[in-house]
Protein backbone atom coordinates (compact mmCIF):
# COMPACT_ATOMS: atom_id res chain seq x y z
CA UNK A 1 0.00 0.00 0.00
CA UNK A 2 1.31 3.69 -0.76
CA UNK A 3 1.44 6.50 1.63
CA UNK A 4 1.31 10.14 0.96
CA UNK A 5 3.43 11.36 3.25
CA UNK A 6 2.96 15.26 4.06
CA UNK A 7 3.88 17.63 6.98
CA UNK A 8 5.17 14.17 8.98
CA UNK A 9 1.78 13.01 8.57
CA UNK A 10 0.63 9.61 7.66
CA UNK A 11 -2.81 8.64 6.27
CA UNK A 12 -3.90 5.45 4.39
CA UNK A 13 -4.48 6.49 1.20
CA UNK A 14 -7.88 4.90 0.61
CA UNK A 15 -9.19 7.35 3.54
CA UNK A 16 -8.13 10.41 2.65
CA UNK A 17 -11.08 12.80 1.28
CA UNK A 18 -10.76 15.50 -0.55
CA UNK A 19 -11.61 17.49 2.29
CA UNK A 20 -8.68 16.10 4.21
CA UNK A 21 -6.20 16.03 1.55
CA UNK A 22 -6.94 20.19 1.18
CA UNK A 23 -6.72 20.47 5.00
CA UNK A 24 -2.87 19.06 4.29
CA UNK A 25 -1.78 20.96 1.43
CA UNK A 26 -3.57 23.83 3.18
CA UNK A 27 -1.25 23.32 6.20
CA UNK A 28 1.67 22.61 4.29
CA UNK A 29 1.62 26.43 2.76
CA UNK A 30 0.79 27.87 6.30
CA UNK A 31 4.04 26.34 7.73
CA UNK A 32 6.05 26.82 4.60
CA UNK A 33 4.92 30.63 4.92
CA UNK A 34 5.72 30.65 8.57
CA UNK A 35 9.45 28.77 7.92
CA UNK A 36 9.93 31.83 5.60
CA UNK A 37 9.35 34.37 7.84
CA UNK A 38 11.45 33.26 10.45
CA UNK A 39 14.12 33.63 7.77
CA UNK A 40 13.60 36.65 6.76
CA UNK A 41 14.79 40.09 8.10
CA UNK A 42 12.29 41.41 11.02
CA UNK A 43 11.62 44.34 9.23
CA UNK A 44 8.07 46.62 8.95
CA UNK A 45 6.55 46.46 5.31
CA UNK A 46 7.60 50.24 5.53
CA UNK A 47 11.11 50.00 6.18
CA UNK A 48 12.04 52.63 4.18
CA UNK A 49 10.03 55.31 5.81
CA UNK A 50 11.06 53.43 9.46
CA UNK A 51 14.86 54.37 8.89
CA UNK A 52 14.28 57.90 8.76
CA UNK A 53 14.60 60.16 11.21
CA UNK A 54 11.29 61.38 10.10
CA UNK A 55 9.55 58.21 11.76
CA UNK A 56 11.67 58.04 14.75
CA UNK A 57 8.31 59.16 16.94
CA UNK A 58 5.71 55.92 15.82
CA UNK A 59 9.32 53.52 15.80
CA UNK A 60 9.30 55.26 19.22
CA UNK A 61 5.81 54.57 20.51
CA UNK A 62 4.98 52.10 22.88
CA UNK A 63 3.17 49.25 22.55
CA UNK A 64 3.61 45.13 23.25
CA UNK A 65 6.41 44.69 20.82
CA UNK A 66 6.34 42.39 18.22
CA UNK A 67 6.69 38.69 18.53
CA UNK A 68 9.89 37.57 17.39
CA UNK A 69 8.20 36.63 13.99
CA UNK A 70 7.13 39.65 12.36
CA UNK A 71 4.48 37.67 10.29
CA UNK A 72 2.74 36.86 13.29
CA UNK A 73 3.19 39.95 15.43
CA UNK A 74 1.52 40.46 18.61
CA UNK A 75 -1.27 38.37 17.16
CA UNK A 76 -0.95 35.24 19.84
CA UNK A 77 -0.77 38.13 22.64
CA UNK A 78 -4.42 39.02 21.35
CA UNK A 79 -7.52 37.77 23.65
CA UNK A 80 -10.56 35.89 22.45
CA UNK A 81 -12.78 38.05 20.74
CA UNK A 82 -14.93 38.28 24.36
CA UNK A 83 -11.82 39.93 26.19
CA UNK A 84 -11.42 42.62 23.45
CA UNK A 85 -12.94 45.49 24.92
CA UNK A 86 -11.24 44.21 28.13
CA UNK A 87 -8.30 44.21 26.84
CA UNK A 88 -8.32 47.82 24.81
CA UNK A 89 -9.24 48.92 28.38
CA UNK A 90 -5.94 47.56 29.71
CA UNK A 91 -3.69 48.71 26.77
CA UNK A 92 -5.09 52.31 27.13
CA UNK A 93 -3.94 51.63 30.67
CA UNK A 94 -0.30 50.17 30.25
CA UNK A 95 0.26 51.92 26.96
CA UNK A 96 -1.66 55.29 27.07
CA UNK A 97 -3.66 57.04 24.36
CA UNK A 98 -1.35 56.46 21.49
CA UNK A 99 0.42 52.50 20.75
CA UNK A 100 1.40 50.20 17.80
CA UNK A 101 1.01 46.98 17.47
CA UNK A 102 1.67 44.23 14.70
CA UNK A 103 -0.97 41.72 13.67
CA UNK A 104 -0.19 39.06 11.13
CA UNK A 105 2.29 41.85 9.19
CA UNK A 106 0.02 44.64 9.86
CA UNK A 107 1.26 47.82 11.35
CA UNK A 108 -1.38 49.23 13.55
CA UNK A 109 -1.22 52.65 15.51
CA UNK A 110 -4.55 52.69 18.27
CA UNK A 111 -6.04 56.31 19.36
CA UNK A 112 -7.99 57.03 22.25
CA UNK A 113 -8.34 60.00 22.79
CA UNK A 114 -11.41 62.36 21.08
CA UNK A 115 -8.91 64.69 19.20
CA UNK A 116 -6.42 62.12 17.88
CA UNK A 117 -9.31 59.98 16.53
CA UNK A 118 -10.88 63.57 14.89
CA UNK A 119 -7.34 64.05 13.07
CA UNK A 120 -8.00 60.55 11.32
CA UNK A 121 -11.49 60.45 11.37
CA UNK A 122 -11.82 64.26 10.68
CA UNK A 123 -9.63 64.63 7.72
CA UNK A 124 -11.19 65.09 4.36
CA UNK A 125 -7.96 63.99 2.38
CA UNK A 126 -8.80 60.82 0.18
CA UNK A 127 -5.40 59.66 1.46
CA UNK A 128 -7.34 58.80 4.91
CA UNK A 129 -10.19 57.17 3.77
CA UNK A 130 -9.59 53.41 3.08
CA UNK A 131 -10.88 51.12 5.67
CA UNK A 132 -8.65 48.21 7.38
CA UNK A 133 -7.89 45.70 5.06
CA UNK A 134 -9.97 43.40 8.14
CA UNK A 135 -13.09 44.58 5.79
CA UNK A 136 -11.82 42.78 2.99
CA UNK A 137 -12.61 39.87 5.08
CA UNK A 138 -16.47 40.75 5.58
CA UNK A 139 -17.20 41.68 1.70
CA UNK A 140 -14.13 40.95 -0.22
CA UNK A 141 -14.15 42.56 -3.57
CA UNK A 142 -17.14 43.93 -3.88
CA UNK A 143 -18.52 47.69 -4.95
CA UNK A 144 -20.37 48.72 -1.64
CA UNK A 145 -19.54 51.84 -0.13
CA UNK A 146 -18.22 50.05 3.02
CA UNK A 147 -15.68 48.96 0.99
CA UNK A 148 -15.13 51.58 -1.63
CA UNK A 149 -12.25 54.58 -1.25
CA UNK A 150 -10.94 57.36 -2.32
CA UNK A 151 -12.73 58.87 -5.30
CA UNK A 152 -14.83 56.27 -6.22
CA UNK A 153 -16.29 56.13 -2.24
CA UNK A 154 -16.54 60.32 -2.41
CA UNK A 155 -18.47 60.13 -5.50
CA UNK A 156 -20.79 57.14 -4.47
CA UNK A 157 -21.43 58.56 -1.06
CA UNK A 158 -22.08 61.89 -2.49
CA UNK A 159 -24.51 60.20 -5.00
CA UNK A 160 -26.94 57.95 -2.41
CA UNK A 161 -26.27 60.32 0.59
CA UNK A 162 -30.11 62.04 0.04
CA UNK A 163 -31.66 58.57 0.14
CA UNK A 164 -30.67 58.45 4.25
CA UNK A 165 -31.77 62.00 4.57
CA UNK A 166 -34.33 61.97 7.38
CA UNK A 167 -37.27 63.13 5.54
CA UNK A 168 -36.21 60.68 2.90
CA UNK A 169 -37.67 58.00 5.25
CA UNK A 170 -41.04 59.75 5.66
CA UNK A 171 -42.39 57.74 2.92
CA UNK A 172 -41.40 54.75 4.18
CA UNK A 173 -43.55 55.83 8.10
CA UNK A 174 -46.50 53.21 6.62
CA UNK A 175 -43.91 50.46 6.71
CA UNK A 176 -42.13 51.37 9.96
CA UNK A 177 -45.45 51.13 12.01
CA UNK A 178 -46.85 48.33 9.73
CA UNK A 179 -44.17 45.61 11.15
CA UNK A 180 -43.44 47.28 14.36
CA UNK A 181 -47.04 46.62 15.26
CA UNK A 182 -46.92 43.04 14.51
CA UNK A 183 -43.88 42.64 16.59
CA UNK A 184 -45.78 43.88 19.39
CA UNK A 185 -48.24 41.23 18.51
CA UNK A 186 -45.78 39.04 18.75
CA UNK A 187 -44.19 39.79 21.61
CA UNK A 188 -47.57 39.59 23.24
CA UNK A 189 -48.21 36.50 22.41
CA UNK A 190 -44.25 35.37 23.75
CA UNK A 191 -45.10 36.69 27.02
CA UNK A 192 -48.90 35.93 27.49
CA UNK A 193 -47.94 32.95 29.96
CA UNK A 194 -45.54 35.13 31.89
CA UNK A 195 -41.62 34.24 32.16
CA UNK A 196 -38.25 35.00 30.84
CA UNK A 197 -37.37 35.37 26.88
CA UNK A 198 -35.32 36.86 24.82
CA UNK A 199 -36.56 38.79 21.66
CA UNK A 200 -34.03 38.92 19.43
CA UNK A 201 -35.33 36.85 16.88
CA UNK A 202 -38.59 38.86 16.90
CA UNK A 203 -36.44 42.38 16.66
CA UNK A 204 -34.07 41.11 13.94
CA UNK A 205 -37.35 40.52 11.50
CA UNK A 206 -38.73 43.74 12.51
CA UNK A 207 -36.00 45.47 11.48
CA UNK A 208 -35.40 43.65 8.73
CA UNK A 209 -38.47 44.36 7.34
CA UNK A 210 -38.55 47.79 8.04
CA UNK A 211 -35.10 48.07 6.83
CA UNK A 212 -35.35 46.23 3.34
CA UNK A 213 -38.30 48.35 2.18
CA UNK A 214 -36.20 51.90 3.19
CA UNK A 215 -33.08 50.55 1.48
CA UNK A 216 -34.71 48.68 -1.02
CA UNK A 217 -37.69 51.06 -1.91
CA UNK A 218 -39.94 48.09 -2.19
CA UNK A 219 -41.26 45.66 0.31
CA UNK A 220 -39.71 42.18 -0.22
CA UNK A 221 -40.76 41.22 3.26
CA UNK A 222 -43.94 39.11 2.01
CA UNK A 223 -42.60 37.37 -0.79
CA UNK A 224 -40.13 34.69 -0.84
CA UNK A 225 -37.53 36.64 -1.80
CA UNK A 226 -37.37 38.42 1.30
CA UNK A 227 -36.89 35.38 3.47
CA UNK A 228 -34.44 34.40 1.06
CA UNK A 229 -32.55 37.59 1.44
CA UNK A 230 -32.93 37.03 4.75
CA UNK A 231 -31.71 33.54 5.77
CA UNK A 232 -29.05 34.06 3.42
CA UNK A 233 -27.58 37.21 4.83
CA UNK A 234 -27.36 35.39 7.98
CA UNK A 235 -25.84 32.49 6.47
CA UNK A 236 -23.18 35.42 5.81
CA UNK A 237 -22.96 36.87 8.76
CA UNK A 238 -22.12 33.35 10.59
CA UNK A 239 -19.77 32.45 8.18
CA UNK A 240 -17.81 36.01 8.37
CA UNK A 241 -17.92 35.45 12.33
CA UNK A 242 -16.37 31.83 12.26
CA UNK A 243 -13.72 33.01 9.86
CA UNK A 244 -12.60 35.90 12.22
CA UNK A 245 -12.35 33.05 14.85
CA UNK A 246 -9.92 31.50 13.01
CA UNK A 247 -6.88 33.02 12.29
CA UNK A 248 -5.50 31.04 9.49
CA UNK A 249 -8.81 31.66 8.11
CA UNK A 250 -7.83 35.35 7.62
CA UNK A 251 -5.23 34.67 5.37
CA UNK A 252 -6.87 35.30 1.67
CA UNK A 253 -4.82 32.24 0.05
CA UNK A 254 -6.19 29.93 2.10
CA UNK A 255 -9.46 30.92 2.61
CA UNK A 256 -9.35 30.56 -1.20
CA UNK A 257 -9.46 26.64 -0.73
CA UNK A 258 -12.16 26.45 2.59
CA UNK A 259 -15.22 25.27 2.33
CA UNK A 260 -16.89 27.88 3.69
CA UNK A 261 -15.80 30.23 1.20
CA UNK A 262 -17.69 28.52 -1.53
CA UNK A 263 -20.65 28.45 0.96
CA UNK A 264 -20.23 32.86 1.30
CA UNK A 265 -19.80 32.75 -2.49
CA UNK A 266 -23.30 31.27 -2.68
CA UNK A 267 -25.15 33.12 -0.23
CA UNK A 268 -23.68 35.91 -1.37
CA UNK A 269 -25.29 35.14 -5.41
CA UNK A 270 -28.80 34.31 -3.63
CA UNK A 271 -28.68 38.00 -2.19
CA UNK A 272 -27.92 39.37 -5.57
CA UNK A 273 -30.42 37.19 -7.06
CA UNK A 274 -33.26 39.22 -4.42
CA UNK A 275 -31.95 42.60 -5.42
CA UNK A 276 -31.96 41.74 -9.08
CA UNK A 277 -35.52 40.99 -9.01
CA UNK A 278 -35.83 43.92 -7.60
CA UNK A 279 -33.62 45.94 -9.86
CA UNK A 280 -36.04 44.13 -13.18
CA UNK A 281 -39.01 45.60 -11.46
CA UNK A 282 -37.89 48.77 -10.95
CA UNK A 283 -36.60 48.68 -14.82
CA UNK A 284 -40.04 47.79 -15.99
CA UNK A 285 -41.61 50.57 -14.44
CA UNK A 286 -39.37 52.47 -15.94
CA UNK A 287 -38.86 53.71 -12.54
CA UNK A 288 -35.30 54.86 -13.26
CA UNK A 289 -35.92 57.26 -15.89
CA UNK A 290 -35.74 61.19 -15.24
CA UNK A 291 -39.66 60.92 -15.99
CA UNK A 292 -40.47 58.31 -13.73
CA UNK A 293 -38.51 59.82 -10.91
CA UNK A 294 -40.12 62.85 -11.33
CA UNK A 295 -43.36 60.73 -11.29
CA UNK A 296 -42.09 58.96 -8.09
CA UNK A 297 -41.76 62.13 -6.52
CA UNK A 298 -44.87 63.28 -7.31
CA UNK A 299 -46.64 60.50 -5.73
CA UNK A 300 -44.97 61.66 -2.26
CA UNK A 301 -45.38 65.02 -2.89
CA UNK A 302 -47.05 67.35 -0.74
CA UNK A 303 -45.45 65.45 2.22
CA UNK A 304 -41.93 68.05 2.03
CA UNK A 305 -39.70 64.89 1.10
CA UNK A 306 -40.48 65.24 -2.97
CA UNK A 307 -36.62 65.33 -3.09
CA UNK A 308 -36.10 61.81 -2.09
CA UNK A 309 -35.82 58.68 -3.94
CA UNK A 310 -34.19 54.97 -2.82
CA UNK A 311 -30.83 54.91 -2.81
CA UNK A 312 -31.47 52.08 -6.31
CA UNK A 313 -33.48 54.46 -8.11
CA UNK A 314 -30.28 57.56 -7.25
CA UNK A 315 -28.06 54.27 -8.53
CA UNK A 316 -29.81 53.78 -11.77
CA UNK A 317 -30.56 56.94 -12.40
CA UNK A 318 -26.79 58.04 -12.53
CA UNK A 319 -25.81 55.27 -14.52
CA UNK A 320 -24.35 52.91 -11.78
CA UNK A 321 -24.06 49.33 -13.41
CA UNK A 322 -26.38 46.59 -11.71
CA UNK A 323 -23.78 44.58 -10.66
CA UNK A 324 -22.77 47.87 -8.21
CA UNK A 325 -25.80 47.83 -7.49
CA UNK A 326 -26.43 44.62 -6.17
CA UNK A 327 -23.19 45.05 -4.16
CA UNK A 328 -24.03 47.80 -2.84
CA UNK A 329 -27.79 46.87 -1.58
CA UNK A 330 -26.19 43.67 -0.28
CA UNK A 331 -23.54 45.06 1.83
CA UNK A 332 -26.02 48.39 3.12
CA UNK A 333 -29.13 45.59 4.32
CA UNK A 334 -25.81 43.72 5.85
CA UNK A 335 -24.12 46.36 7.95
CA UNK A 336 -27.71 47.79 8.37
CA UNK A 337 -30.46 45.60 10.08
CA UNK A 338 -28.19 43.34 12.78
CA UNK A 339 -26.25 46.61 14.33
CA UNK A 340 -29.64 48.40 14.77
CA UNK A 341 -31.58 45.11 16.40
CA UNK A 342 -29.10 45.28 18.66
CA UNK A 343 -29.12 48.49 19.46
CA UNK A 344 -32.82 48.84 20.41
CA UNK A 345 -32.30 45.70 22.31
CA UNK A 346 -29.47 47.51 24.23
CA UNK A 347 -31.52 50.73 24.86
CA UNK A 348 -34.40 49.00 26.01
CA UNK A 349 -31.79 46.63 28.23
CA UNK A 350 -30.71 49.65 29.76
CA UNK A 351 -34.50 51.39 30.19
CA UNK A 352 -35.14 48.08 32.08
CA UNK A 353 -32.35 48.59 34.12
CA UNK A 354 -33.15 52.36 34.91
CA UNK A 355 -37.51 52.44 35.50
CA UNK A 356 -37.62 55.97 36.44
CA UNK A 357 -35.97 56.93 32.06
CA UNK A 358 -38.55 53.94 31.71
CA UNK A 359 -41.22 56.24 32.88
CA UNK A 360 -40.12 58.70 31.04
CA UNK A 361 -39.75 57.97 27.68
CA UNK A 362 -43.45 56.10 28.53
CA UNK A 363 -44.92 59.13 29.77
CA UNK A 364 -43.56 61.08 26.68
CA UNK A 365 -44.94 58.40 23.84
CA UNK A 366 -48.15 58.15 25.81
CA UNK A 367 -48.83 61.79 24.87
CA UNK A 368 -48.47 61.04 21.33
CA UNK A 369 -50.48 57.86 21.21
CA UNK A 370 -53.48 59.46 22.51
CA UNK A 371 -53.66 62.76 20.33
CA UNK A 372 -55.50 61.68 17.73
CA UNK A 373 -53.51 64.00 14.99
CA UNK A 374 -50.44 62.56 15.43
CA UNK A 375 -51.46 58.58 16.30
CA UNK A 376 -55.13 57.05 15.00
CA UNK A 377 -55.31 53.26 13.67
CA UNK A 378 -52.65 52.06 14.47
CA UNK A 379 -49.87 54.60 12.87
CA UNK A 380 -47.66 57.26 14.39
CA UNK A 381 -47.32 60.15 12.56
CA UNK A 382 -43.84 60.83 11.10
CA UNK A 383 -43.43 64.29 12.35
CA UNK A 384 -44.57 63.24 15.74
CA UNK A 385 -41.35 61.13 15.87
CA UNK A 386 -38.89 64.36 16.81
CA UNK A 387 -41.29 64.66 19.80
CA UNK A 388 -39.51 61.58 21.70
CA UNK A 389 -36.99 63.47 22.75
CA UNK A 390 -36.03 61.93 26.17
CA UNK A 391 -36.27 58.36 24.23
CA UNK A 392 -33.62 59.45 22.02
CA UNK A 393 -31.52 60.70 24.53
CA UNK A 394 -31.61 57.40 26.05
CA UNK A 395 -30.84 55.70 22.82
CA UNK A 396 -27.80 57.49 22.34
CA UNK A 397 -26.31 57.24 26.21
CA UNK A 398 -27.04 53.46 25.84
CA UNK A 399 -25.12 53.63 22.66
CA UNK A 400 -22.46 54.90 24.52
CA UNK A 401 -22.47 53.03 27.51
CA UNK A 402 -22.49 49.34 25.50
CA UNK A 403 -20.79 50.56 21.89
CA UNK A 404 -21.40 48.15 19.02
CA UNK A 405 -18.72 50.28 17.25
CA UNK A 406 -15.76 48.53 19.35
CA UNK A 407 -13.20 49.71 16.60
CA UNK A 408 -13.28 52.54 13.21
CA UNK A 409 -10.39 51.54 11.04
CA UNK A 410 -8.37 53.40 8.44
CA UNK A 411 -5.38 52.59 6.33
CA UNK A 412 -3.20 55.31 5.33
CA UNK A 413 -2.68 55.63 1.79
CA UNK A 414 0.05 58.61 2.36
CA UNK A 415 1.96 59.72 5.63
CA UNK A 416 -0.10 61.25 8.19
CA UNK A 417 1.16 64.25 10.61
CA UNK A 418 -1.01 62.38 14.14
CA UNK A 419 0.31 65.31 16.55
CA UNK A 420 3.28 67.59 15.99
CA UNK A 421 6.39 65.54 15.03
CA UNK A 422 4.64 62.14 15.05
CA UNK A 423 4.36 61.10 11.62
CA UNK A 424 2.76 57.42 10.48
CA UNK A 425 4.25 56.12 7.57
CA UNK A 426 1.93 55.31 4.59
CA UNK A 427 0.84 51.64 5.27
CA UNK A 428 -0.12 52.19 8.79
CA UNK A 429 -3.60 51.61 9.65
CA UNK A 430 -5.16 53.31 12.65
CA UNK A 431 -7.66 51.86 15.00
CA UNK A 432 -9.81 54.26 16.92
CA UNK A 433 -11.53 52.43 20.28
CA UNK A 434 -14.93 54.09 20.36
CA UNK A 435 -15.09 51.87 23.79
CA UNK A 436 -12.43 53.51 25.73
CA UNK A 437 -12.71 57.12 24.61
CA UNK A 438 -16.65 56.42 25.76
CA UNK A 439 -15.85 55.86 29.01
CA UNK A 440 -13.28 58.95 29.36
CA UNK A 441 -14.10 60.82 32.57
CA UNK A 442 -12.51 63.92 30.50
CA UNK A 443 -16.00 63.69 27.52
CA UNK A 444 -18.25 61.69 30.33
CA UNK A 445 -18.17 62.54 33.62
CA UNK A 446 -18.66 59.49 35.53
CA UNK A 447 -19.36 57.79 32.77
CA UNK A 448 -20.44 54.00 34.73
CA UNK A 449 -23.71 56.38 35.21
CA UNK A 450 -26.77 55.93 32.82
CA UNK A 451 -27.25 59.95 32.27
CA UNK A 452 -29.03 60.67 29.06
CA UNK A 453 -29.25 63.95 29.91
CA UNK A 454 -25.63 63.91 28.55
CA UNK A 455 -27.39 64.45 25.39
CA UNK A 456 -29.47 67.43 25.56
CA UNK A 457 -27.74 70.23 23.45
CA UNK A 458 -26.42 72.30 25.80
CA UNK A 459 -23.49 69.53 27.03
CA UNK A 460 -23.46 67.86 23.66
CA UNK A 461 -22.00 71.25 22.31
CA UNK A 462 -19.44 71.28 25.22
CA UNK A 463 -18.34 68.09 24.62
CA UNK A 464 -15.52 67.42 22.00
CA UNK A 465 -17.29 66.45 18.94
CA UNK A 466 -15.34 63.52 18.18
CA UNK A 467 -15.68 61.92 21.50
CA UNK A 468 -19.52 59.95 20.76
CA UNK A 469 -18.64 57.61 17.92
CA UNK A 470 -20.95 54.96 18.48
CA UNK A 471 -21.75 56.01 14.85
CA UNK A 472 -18.16 56.83 14.06
CA UNK A 473 -18.04 60.46 13.65
CA UNK A 474 -16.52 62.86 10.32
CA UNK A 475 -17.14 62.52 6.53
CA UNK A 476 -17.18 58.70 6.13
CA UNK A 477 -19.17 57.98 9.23
CA UNK A 478 -22.46 55.89 9.41
CA UNK A 479 -24.56 56.49 6.46
CA UNK A 480 -27.66 55.30 7.90
CA UNK A 481 -27.54 56.72 11.62
CA UNK A 482 -31.02 58.64 10.89
CA UNK A 483 -32.91 55.51 9.74
CA UNK A 484 -31.39 53.70 12.55
CA UNK A 485 -32.66 56.17 15.11
CA UNK A 486 -36.17 56.07 13.55
CA UNK A 487 -36.81 51.89 14.03
CA UNK A 488 -35.35 52.24 17.54
CA UNK A 489 -38.09 54.87 18.58
CA UNK A 490 -40.63 53.72 16.80
CA UNK A 491 -40.08 50.25 18.29
CA UNK A 492 -39.21 51.17 22.17
CA UNK A 493 -42.25 53.73 22.58
CA UNK A 494 -44.74 50.98 21.10
CA UNK A 495 -43.56 48.64 23.20
CA UNK A 496 -43.32 51.14 26.04
CA UNK A 497 -46.99 52.08 24.99
CA UNK A 498 -47.93 48.50 26.37
CA UNK A 499 -45.06 46.82 28.02
CA UNK A 500 -43.59 47.35 31.40
CA UNK A 501 -40.08 45.60 30.72
CA UNK A 502 -37.48 44.40 33.28
CA UNK A 503 -34.43 42.42 33.28
CA UNK A 504 -33.18 39.48 34.94
CA UNK A 505 -29.98 40.32 33.43
CA UNK A 506 -27.04 43.01 34.69
CA UNK A 507 -25.45 45.28 33.16
CA UNK A 508 -21.76 44.07 34.17
CA UNK A 509 -22.53 40.62 32.49
CA UNK A 510 -23.37 41.99 29.25
CA UNK A 511 -19.87 41.78 27.11
CA UNK A 512 -20.07 43.34 23.90
CA UNK A 513 -18.08 41.25 20.83
CA UNK A 514 -16.55 43.02 17.74
CA UNK A 515 -17.37 41.12 15.35
CA UNK A 516 -19.12 42.44 11.65
CA UNK A 517 -22.16 41.42 14.30
CA UNK A 518 -21.60 43.49 16.87
CA UNK A 519 -23.52 42.42 19.80
CA UNK A 520 -23.88 41.30 23.13
CA UNK A 521 -22.39 37.90 23.67
CA UNK A 522 -25.48 36.15 24.78
CA UNK A 523 -29.05 37.25 23.43
CA UNK A 524 -30.44 40.05 26.63
CA UNK A 525 -33.17 38.57 28.81
CA UNK A 526 -36.32 40.40 29.18
CA UNK A 527 -39.63 40.52 30.77
CA UNK A 528 -42.49 42.04 29.62
CA UNK A 529 -45.85 43.10 31.58
CA UNK A 530 -48.74 44.52 29.68
CA UNK A 531 -49.62 47.35 31.41
CA UNK A 532 -53.18 47.54 30.86
CA UNK A 533 -55.07 45.06 28.97
CA UNK A 534 -57.20 47.66 26.82
CA UNK A 535 -53.72 48.88 25.71
C1 LIG B 1 -27.63 51.41 15.59
C2 LIG B 1 -27.31 51.01 14.39
C3 LIG B 1 -26.04 51.33 13.70
C4 LIG B 1 -24.78 51.53 14.21
C5 LIG B 1 -24.34 51.49 15.66
C6 LIG B 1 -23.91 51.81 13.08
C7 LIG B 1 -22.57 52.11 13.20
C8 LIG B 1 -21.73 52.31 12.11
C9 LIG B 1 -20.31 52.54 12.22
C10 LIG B 1 -19.54 52.64 13.54
C11 LIG B 1 -19.82 52.67 10.97
C12 LIG B 1 -18.34 52.85 10.60
C13 LIG B 1 -18.00 54.25 10.19
C14 LIG B 1 -16.51 54.44 10.08
O1 LIG B 1 -15.77 53.57 9.61
O2 LIG B 1 -16.05 55.54 10.46
C15 LIG B 1 -20.92 52.52 10.06
C16 LIG B 1 -20.80 52.60 8.69
C17 LIG B 1 -21.85 52.43 7.83
N1 LIG B 1 -23.17 52.23 8.18
FE1 LIG B 1 -23.94 52.09 10.06
N2 LIG B 1 -24.63 51.74 11.93
C18 LIG B 1 -25.95 51.46 12.25
C19 LIG B 1 -27.01 51.36 11.41
C20 LIG B 1 -26.93 51.51 10.04
C21 LIG B 1 -28.05 51.49 9.14
C22 LIG B 1 -29.52 51.37 9.55
C23 LIG B 1 -27.54 51.62 7.87
C24 LIG B 1 -28.22 51.68 6.52
C25 LIG B 1 -29.39 52.03 6.30
C26 LIG B 1 -26.10 51.74 7.99
C27 LIG B 1 -25.25 51.88 6.92
C28 LIG B 1 -23.90 52.09 7.03
C29 LIG B 1 -23.02 52.23 5.87
C30 LIG B 1 -23.43 52.13 4.41
C31 LIG B 1 -21.74 52.46 6.38
C32 LIG B 1 -20.48 52.72 5.57
C33 LIG B 1 -20.38 54.22 5.30
C34 LIG B 1 -19.17 54.60 4.45
O3 LIG B 1 -18.19 53.88 4.46
O4 LIG B 1 -19.25 55.67 3.82
N3 LIG B 1 -25.77 51.67 9.31
N4 LIG B 1 -22.07 52.31 10.78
Amino acid sequence: MEYPYAVGVVLPFEDVKIGNLLVLVLSTLFIIHIVRSIFTKDKSKHEKEEDSEKYKAFRNLPGPRPFPIRFIGNALQLPKRRDMHRMMDEMYAKYGPCYRLTVLNEDIVCLNTAPLAQVILGSNDLNYFRKGEQYDIYFSGTEGIPMLSGEKWKTRRKMISGSFKYKAFQRYNPSFNKHTEKLVEQLDKLYQNGGIHTINDEVKECVFKQSSEAILGVDISEDSGGTIFAKSLETYLNIIAERLCKPWLLLNWVWRFHPLSAKQNEVFNKMINVTKTVLEGYKKQNKHTSNSLTKANDDIKGSGNSDFVSMIEVMLENGVSDKEIFEEVAITLAVAHDTTSEAMQIALFLLALHPNHQEICRAEADELFSDPTKYNDGNLQFSALPELKNLERCILESSRMLSLASILMRKLDAPLELQEGLVIPAGVTLYVFPPVIHKNPEYFPNPEKFDPDRFLPEPSKQRHPYAFLSFSAGPRNCIGTKLAIIEAKMMIAKILHKFVVTTPDKYEDIVIVPSVIPGPEKPIRFIFKRRNPAN
